[in-house]
């Protein structure tokens, strides 16, 4: 088969279903090692799809900065726990994109018709950092012109949202109701670490962090891993009646110059859904998905990234969600995982409330928090790196 992709031509020798999916608690977990998370989600994905390690042919490991962990070369450390040796493994990173990276970088493996039988599994500690995960993202920036102003990520989105929010006229209480949203959601999932029934006036009168950021605009730095089953056709055909494909991946970074992006819209956002839906043959994204898993570390950013996604038009997305249309039991549910938001925020751990909710959604297995409409396409979402790269995943249970 041969597609051409907005000037990539791409051999594609076999579609790519996802068969299983498993997540460990979103927690502090100072006591179990990356290791141990990452088996504990392996092995869930494994009896999801009622697979043994013996049966995978390659491993995806996908994992944010090494000073997260603390352990240089993280990928070769996390070997043992994500079943890696002994047969192809590969690291793959591009910060909080990562969480639907390493599934892109696990469909490579399958459509190439490299392996039949992918392993994609992605794990973050941000506990054991000190004094605080924030001061390792103190590393990440440019050390002449950014690393003197002594930014840390909080600083740094209380710009992006005052630029979102002037822009498009949005006010506080209108970005608090995806808090209040994601939280909510958040209380029927089992790995969630901050879900609570909270109202905008908590959002609006939580600690001042860097305003207009507040604490519960805010998710957590968390300990986690999440794994995913990708497989060829037959080997789908074999397991499940219900797979789910992968429609469509699309990956853009933009400049890390903050100065040469507008920080109101997410272009690498909306340059890697062009590829996705391109890939995927959706043409009218609003109309044609079903349920979306827009990165939600900031309660901005879940509306920011819709509008990315082409979900709504620019300054629509705050309508959408106070008219209840991005509800769970709404025309177009967003984040019915709960988000980074509620469910919590381990990096690149996060492919476990983005693409395993799309396909647990899809495969009608998402149980409590199945969305109320019938679903047949849905699209997965991360963004990070040095806040400029969009990642994202077309599914569908369809074919
Ligand atoms: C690409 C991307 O994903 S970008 C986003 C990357 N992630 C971040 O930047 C993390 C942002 N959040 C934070 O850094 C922190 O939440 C802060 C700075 C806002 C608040 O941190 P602190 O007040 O120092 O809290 P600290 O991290 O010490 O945690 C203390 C407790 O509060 C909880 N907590 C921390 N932050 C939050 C929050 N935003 N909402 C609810 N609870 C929280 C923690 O779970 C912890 O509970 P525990 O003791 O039971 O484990």
């Amino acid at each position: 088969m041969f597609e051409r992709i907005k000037g990539l031509k791409f051999h594609k020798k076999q579609d790519v279903a996802i068969v299983g999916a498993g997540i460990t608690l979103f927690r502090r977990r100072m006591n179990e090692t990356g290791k141990e998370l990452s088996y504990y989600a392996v092995k869930q994905a494994l009896e999801e799809a009622g697979l043994e390690i013996s049966d995978i042919d390659m491993v995806v490991m996908g994992s944010a900065p090494d000073s997260f962990d603390g352990i240089h070369m993280k990928g070769e450390y996390l070997l043992d726990g994500s079943g890696g040796s002994n047969r192809p493994y590969m690291r793959v990173f591009v910060g909080g994109g990562t969480g639907v990276f390493a599934p892109i970088a696990g469909y490579w493996h399958v459509a190439s018709g490299l392996a039949d039988v992918c392993l994609v599994i992605t794990e973050e500690k941000m506990s054991s950092v000190h004094p605080h995960p924030q001061s390792a993202f103190k590393y990440i920036w440019d050390p002449i012109l950014d690393r003197p102003l002594n930014p840390n990520l909080i600083w740094i989105f209380a710009l992006e949202m005052r630029r979102y929010m002037h822009e498009n006229n949005i006010k506080h209480e209108d970005i608090a109701l995806v808090s209040v949203k994601n939280k909510g959601n958040a209380l029927d999932h089992p790995a969630a670490q901050v879900a609570e029934k909270i109202t905008v006036e908590d959002v609006l009168s939580s600690e001042p962090m860097a305003l207009p950021v507040r604490r519960l605009d805010v998710s957590p730095p968390s300990d986690g891993a999440s794994a995913l089953i990708m497989v060829a056709p037959h080997i789908a055909r074999q397991l499940t009646d219900e797979p789910v494909w992968v429609d469509g991946v699309g990956w853009a970074l933009d400049t890390t110059w903050w100065t040469n992006r507008d920080l109101y819209f997410p272009r690498y956002v909306a340059e890697a859904a062009k590829m996705a839906y391109k890939m995927a043959h959706i043409t009218d994204p609003r109309k044609e998905i079903d349920v979306a898993e827009p990165y939600d570390p900031f309660d901005y950013k879940e509306l920011h990234h819709m509008e990315g996604l082409g979900l709504a038009k620019k300054g629509e997305a705050p309508i959408l969600t106070r008219e209840g249309v991005t509800a769970r039991d709404g025309d177009l549910p967003v984040c019915p995982s709960g988000g980074l938001l509620g469910v919590g925020n381990p990096i690149a751990a996060t492919m476990g409330v983005k693409v395993a909710e799309i396909y647990w959604q899809l495969a009608y297995r998402a149980g409590k928090r199945q969305v109320a409409k019938e679903v047949t396409t849905g699209v997965a979402q991360a963004w990070g790196d040095l806040m400029q790269v969009g990642t994202v995943m077309v599914l569908s249970n369809k074919r």
